[in-house]
């Protein structure tokens, strides 16, 4: 459709229906996103409560990255972890960053009952049995996402937090210091999620990430989704383009099985 044109022929390079060309693990069999369908998800009692313990001073910066923005953490030791959920032994946060569309009708990359939301958060997590992220990142077990959806309402005052910053890295390679933020000021109340098997949405689409998304979504107001698209895909001096339509449409289940940690 329109907006993949568009994401296939822009200045950031070659968009989704491209990727299989240089990354052929784009049709492997556990690649992310999908399109997730309550009903056919196994309710499973032995899933545990997550446990996300996010220390606020572990904050380190907010990077323009050419395809979204992200907030980096200090993750030399272990004072923002991911444990129990789906997943054993220690997680630790890495990065967080959004995906987004050019209007209210699209953005996400996990859809709901085919259902796309505005926007959708990534709060990307490493295994410590690895060494580092990058070590942990080409492992199955290696990375655990916890995705947010974002839906329109209200607008969220945490989040605003992190959009006043958008300013300073309008372009892409810009960064600046992002120093106290917690992590899970940006959480719904409700934990419940589904989880699955799945992979890195944008290159080099690693098969590597346990996937945790939420049920319930966090609120953005429509003047909060346009801070979100004032972001350029484009370096200081190349011709602006909107940072819009940054997601990955839903990929094929190939018989995977999505669990659900709630009845
Ligand atoms: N959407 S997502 O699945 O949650 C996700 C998670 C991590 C990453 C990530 O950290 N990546 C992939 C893209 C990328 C691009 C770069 O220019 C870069 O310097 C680093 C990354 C990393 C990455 C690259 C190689 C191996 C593992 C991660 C990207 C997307
Ligand atoms: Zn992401």
């Amino acid at each position: 459709t329109v907006e993949f044109l568009h994401f296939a022929n822009s200045s950031h390079g070659p968009g989704p229906d491209k990727w299989a060309d240089d990354y052929p693990v784009a049709n492997g069999p556990r690649q992310s996103p999908i399109n997730i369908v309550p009903k056919e998800a196994l309710y499973d009692s032995a899933l545990k409560p997550l446990k996300l313990k996010y220390d606020a001073s572990n904050a380190k910066g907010i990077l323009n990255n050419g395809h979204s923005f992200q907030v980096d953490f200090v993750d030399d030791i272990d004072s923002s972890t991911l444990t129990g959920g789906p997943i054993s032994g220690t997680y630790r946060l890495r990065q967080f960053h959004f995906h987004w569309g050019a209007s209210n009708d699209r953005g996400s990359e996990h859809t709901v009952n085919g259902i796309k939301f505005p926007c959708e958060l990534h709060l990307v997590h490493w295994n410590t049995k690895y060494p580092s992220f990058g070590e942990a990142a080409s492992q199955p077990d290696g990375l655990a996402v916890v995705g947010v959806f974002l839906k329109i309402g209200a607008a969220n005052p945490r989040l605003q937090k992190v959009l006043d910053a958008l300013d300073a890295i309008r372009t892409k390679g810009k960064q600046t210091t992002f120093p106290n933020f917690d992590a899970k000021t940006l959480l719904p109340t409700s934990l419940d999620y589904w989880t699955y098997d799945g992979s890195l949405t944008t290159p080099p689409l690693l098969e590597s990430v346990t996937w945790i998304v939420l049920k319930e979504p966090i609120s953005v107001s429509p003047a909060q989704m346009d801070k979100f698209r004032s972001l350029l895909f484009t370096g200081e001096g190349d011709a602006p383009c909107c940072m819009v339509d940054n997601y990955r449409p839903p990929q094929p289940l190939k018989g995977r099985l999505v669990r659900a940690s709630f009845k």
